[in-house]
């Protein structure tokens, strides 16, 4: 099958950014993260696109947008933390190396600055993350090949688990 030669997927702040880049860089491929088509598309960026657009619309766009980029892009894909869960989406999926990062909620709250990320956390960004993470995780374990613990784990050590997860060329 044509396309990415890894996806990653997780809730926000599990990495999939950091590690993405990290990845296309030790196999010498191109580097995609969907948040930027998405800000492309649209001239926001993705956590303030949620809430101008409603997440229904939101996820309308991830789907299409992501139908298109598929078949373009030959290198990793880092989604967003949504997206897996847009309709539509898993379908697309099927077939790719998709892989989860994982982790849990008190390492995500450490890690990054949510709230001007994401506002559309608010406005108890706490209970919605442990809400998120609860409903998500079973969508992200559906559309994963592997998954992949990153709490108190540097992006380094998860890179290892991801390109040990790789399917073997040729
Ligand atoms: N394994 C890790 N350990 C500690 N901090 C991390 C790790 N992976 C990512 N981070 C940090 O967490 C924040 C969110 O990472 P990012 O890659 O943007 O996540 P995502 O794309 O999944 O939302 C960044 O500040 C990044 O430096
Ligand atoms: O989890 C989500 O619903 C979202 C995660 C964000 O991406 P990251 O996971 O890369 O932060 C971004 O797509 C948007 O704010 C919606
Ligand atoms: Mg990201």
């Amino acid at each position: 099958m044509t396309g990415p030669v890894l996806i990653l997927v997780g809730p926000p702040g599990s990495g999939k950014s950091t590690v993405g880049r990290l990845a296309a860089e030790r196999l010498g491929v191109g580097f995609r993260d969907f948040d930027d088509d998405l800000e492309r598309a649209h001239g926001l960026p993705a956590g303030e696109l949620v809430v101008q657009l409603g997440r229904e619309k939101f996820q309308e766009s991830e789907r299409e947008l992501l139908g298109d980029l598929l078949p373009k892009h030959d290198g990793v894909l880092a989604l967003g933390g949504g997206t897996p869960t847009a309709p539509g989406v898993p379908e697309l999926l099927k077939g790719h190396h998709v892989v989860f990062l994982d982790v849990n909620l008190d390492q995500l709250l450490r890690r990054e600055g949510l709230v001007p990320l994401h506002p559309w956390l608010l406005p108890n960004p706490r209970a919605h993350l442990r809400e998120l993470l609860n409903t998500r995780r079973p969508v992200y374990t559906a559309v994963a090949a592997t998954t992949i613990q990153t709490s108190e784990r540097t992006p380094d050590d998860v890179l290892a688990d991801v390109l040990a997860s790789m399917p073997a060329a040729g």
